[in-house]
């Protein structure tokens, strides 16, 4: 049995507050007769959320953050913590996006102590790993990725992995147009999947939310969550518009 589909858009440095009002808006109206059957969210920038959150009211989309510091307080200059973005009635937050690993210094480490301090605040992570071209070609895609869950997941309990998403991003399909195969990609969910197991055992792992991300679009999201181990997707450019991203969140829903 499947899954329930979480469709998330990550949208990174892009939408002022007043677009972000706008794009919510025409996107619940595009999603007046969704079937609900999938979970979705939108991660603005951390000044559009409010903006976000009040056109999303009354519908099923979600408003999350793209970052969390993982101190309470103390000398971070320009971070949040957890107990802020709780306060601010935000309960969804990407953690680790390769974008953050690449420009901003994050480590499996960051990636773990920021996750531990989401879900202490009651706010369901969405950790990201996912490996760089180089990686994949040198043949190292497996050691990288269990690197990423083996010490991004250190001490997170069983109960814990039942809370949070996990998101599988390949560097190499982050907004290149370039998308893993469907058989690719359910190959390297499913070995995901197999980390999973040898840390929390089958029945755990079975019920861990794995998503897909890079590339994903209206064209290609069903093929994609055709297969057994993709659980969602975190989009990119295809979730700017309510138009590319409702299309998005439609075809996949037309799945259950
Ligand atoms: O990084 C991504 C989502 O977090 C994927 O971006 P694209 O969908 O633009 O490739």
């Amino acid at each position: 049995m499947k899954r329930r589909l979480f469709i998330a858009g990550n949208w990174k440095l892009n939408k002022t507050a007043a677009e972000t009002s706008q794009t919510v808006a025409d996107l619940k109206e595009k999603l007046a007769d969704f079937n609900g059957t999938l979970d979705v969210a939108l991660f603005p920038p951390f000044l559009s959320i409010a903006a976000g959150q009040a056109a999303a009211e009354g519908s099923p989309i979600g408003i999350g953050s793209q970052n969390v510091h993982f101190a309470e307080s103390g000398a971070y200059t320009g971070e949040l913590s957890a107990a802020m973005l709780k306060e601010a009635g935000i309960e969804l937050v990407i953690i680790g996006h390769s974008e953050r690993r690449q420009y901003f210094g994050e480590t499996n480490e960051t990636v773990n102590l920021r996750t531990k301090a989401s879900l202490a605040a009651g706010i369901k992570p969405f950790v990201c790993i996912g490996e760089t071209l180089q990686e994949r070609e040198s043949g190292n895609m497996e050691t990288v990725l269990k690197g990423q869950i083996v010490e991004g997941f250190a001490g997170i309990s069983a109960d814990q992995m039942t809370d949070l998403v996990v998101a599988y991003e390949p560097v190499w399909a982050i907004g290149t147009g370039v998308t893993a195969s469907p058989a690719q990609a359910q190959d390297t969910h499913a070995y995901i999947r197999s980390e999973f197991a040898a840390l929390y055992g089958q029945a755990v792992a079975d019920k861990v939310i794995i998503q897909y991300g890079g590339s994903v679009k209206a064209g290609n999201v069903a093929e994609l969550m055709s297969c057994e181990d993709i659980d969602g997707a975190l989009v990119g450019g295809a979730s700017l518009t309510a138009e590319d991203f409702s299309a998005l969140i439609l075809n996949a829903a037309a799945l259950s």
